[in-house]
């Protein structure tokens, strides 16, 4: 059998006494678009921290592809294959989309060989297929600060792509963007997903969102994963309605 794409076993980290993951065992397959949902303060960020390096574990381990990779630095797992778009988008708001785009490229290539016209003339390419992807050549050469806050969430997610990751992970993708807009970002994102097939982890506070798009939803309470399984099922549970749902 494969390996799950990611595997945390009993992750265990705790803030001023409080538990802000509490033996966490959970596998992400390949493929998936999985959703995490929770109160504030349960811990969905902190799993997401977890995995990225920006916080070591008291206990537990997270594996990607088999391989260990608790406590190394967050620029080592970026490299290895795990990219975080935030919440807030991380863009050189007095670039261009395409420069922006340029310089994640030769970040991931090292910066140097993105002097030499052979290498430039390919990471354009790929700038730009990129840009297709997610629906923002007509706003390539817009200066990323004036883009509209759901372009500017996508151009960022371009960001994180430009790693190649092996998994995306993405803090709240359509927070502060209008109803409108929310299912259109989804739409362009799922489709770059299944384009490239992707896997991404997400951690989402609209309920709608959650049970149209995520394959799979893990409900965070306290630290520890409430429930999990596929969201028609999951946001039905009356101890998650009583925890999440009801009061979001
Ligand atoms: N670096 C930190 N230092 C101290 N406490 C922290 C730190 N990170 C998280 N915490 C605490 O851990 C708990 C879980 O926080 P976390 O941000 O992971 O929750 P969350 O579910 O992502 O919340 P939200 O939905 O509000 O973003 C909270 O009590 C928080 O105050």
């Amino acid at each position: 059998m494969s390996q799950p794409l990611l595997k945390a076993e009993s992750l265990t980290i705790a803030f001023a006494g409080i538990k802000a993951a509490d033996n966490v065992s959970l596998e992400i397959e390949k493929g998936e678009f999985l959703a995490i949902i929770g109160p504030n303060g349960s811990g969905k960020t902190t799993f997401l921290n977890l995995c990225t390096g920006y916080i070591r574990p008291v206990s537990g381990e997270v594996y990607l592809e088999g391989e260990p990779i608790t406590g190394w630095a967050p620029r080592r797992i970026a490299r290895q294959g795990i990219a975080r778009a935030f919440q807030i988008p991380q863009l050189f708001t007095d670039q261009t989309v395409r420069s922006n785009l340029l310089l994640a490229i030769a970040s991931r290539q090292g910066v140097w060989d993105g002097l030499k016209p052979l290498a430039r003339r390919r990471y354009q390419e790929e700038a730009d297929e990129l840009l297709e992807l997610l629906g923002l050549s007509a706003h390539a050469d817009a200066i990323a600060g004036t883009l509209p806050e759901g372009l500017r969430k996508l151009a960022d997610i371009t960001l994180a792509l430009a790693l190649k990751p092996r998994l995306l992970l993405l803090d709240e993708p359509t927070s502060g963007v209008s109803a409108l807009e929310r299912f259109s970002i989804m739409e362009t994102l799922m489709n770059a997903m299944r384009t490239k097939g992707l896997t991404a982890l997400f951690v989402e506070h609209d309920m709608e969102i959650v049970e149209r798009y995520a394959d799979r939803v893990l409900v965070w309470n306290s630290g520890s994963i409430l429930a999990q399984g596929k969201p028609a099922e999951v946001l039905q549970d009356p101890r998650v309605v009583e925890t999440v749902v009801g009061v979001a």
